[in-house]
């Protein structure tokens, strides 16, 4: 994966995928471990994937579902989904058969590491991240990665922050897989990537995709829903419109927009 960028916090380590938190035997950390390898897959195509044949895209949201189409030459776009977005994409990664490169694969995109162009500034929110060249809607501009934790050391990070005045970075990923949902915990605190400087808008440019690529982890993935141009700020909504703020932790939301709520998302953990 090819993540070069440069980051203001020489406190956190920088990765470029999730990684998950270091075992503490407890109960809820081998459940989270057993779903999440229970989810592992690969095809076998031995040409170019197809919803048909390969395992993959099926797995995706059923058979004739692609969730990625050719955007040019060798770029490739997510469609836009009718559907729910908590919908996971499952991508075809090194362990598949089928032939590796976009030239060839298209169900590959998120491997590849964030697009260029982007740019950590600050701003009325801190620091945010901001485009510096055009981005089409469908793009994929990069994951939100970070530590994943339980519910339980989730809790202790919220509150580690809060007593230290920092920003509350603490994620959670919804998948849905037929009536079964996964709710996945990520913490950029002190281990993380560039999308921890994504600040949230009630209107925003950019969507939260769940991608499984190479990895029994889920990735959190951060997708253009707009076209963005340069000198934009790259926002997307954090949590959903059914999470509703505890009065302690409050935080007024300085997003600007017509349709703002006034105060940031709020997830109990
Ligand atoms: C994932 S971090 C985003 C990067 C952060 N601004 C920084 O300086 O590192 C989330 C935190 O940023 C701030 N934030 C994000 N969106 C905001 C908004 N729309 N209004 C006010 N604060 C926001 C809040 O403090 C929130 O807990």
């Amino acid at each position: 994966m090819n993540d070069e960028y440069e980051h203001p916090d020489d406190k956190l380590l920088y990765v470029t995928e999730n990684i998950l938190q270091y075992c503490d035997n407890s109960e809820e950390f081998m459940r989270l471990r057993d779903v999440y390898n229970s989810l592992y897959q690969q095809c076998q195509c031995k040409d170019i994937c197809s919803p048909s044949t390969c395992e993959c895209i099926q797995r995706s949201r059923g058979a004739n579902y692609e969730a990625y189409q050719k955007d040019g030459e060798t770029k490739y776009k997510l469609i836009s989904r009718p559907e729910p977005e908590s919908y996971p994409i499952v991508e075809c990664n090194d362990s598949c058969d089928c032939a590796v490169g976009l030239s060839v694969c298209g169900n590959r995109i998120v491997h590849i590491g964030p697009i260029e162009g982007l740019d950590i500034r600050s701003c009325d929110k801190g620091y945010g991240l901001f485009a510096t060249s055009p981005i089409t809607a469908g793009t994929f501009v990069c994951e939100y990665a970070g530590e994943i934790l339980t519910a339980t050391e989730a809790s202790k990070s919220h509150d580690v922050n809060k007593r230290e005045g920092k920003p509350n970075y603490i994620m959670c990923l919804k998948e849905h897989y037929g009536s079964n949902t996964i709710v996945t915990i990520i913490d950029p605190s002190t281990i993380g990537n560039i999308g921890r400087y994504i600040n949230h808008s009630c209107d925003p440019n950019c969507h939260i995709v769940p991608v499984r690529s190479g990895s029994c982890i889920p990735k959190l993935c951060i997708f253009a829903c707009k076209d963005i141009s340069p000198d934009e700020e790259i926002t997307f909504q954090y949590g959903s419109d059914d999470e509703t703020e505890n009065e302690s932790d409050r935080v007024k939301c300085l997003c600007g927009a017509q349709n703002c709520r006034g105060f940031l998302p709020y997830h109990n953990y």
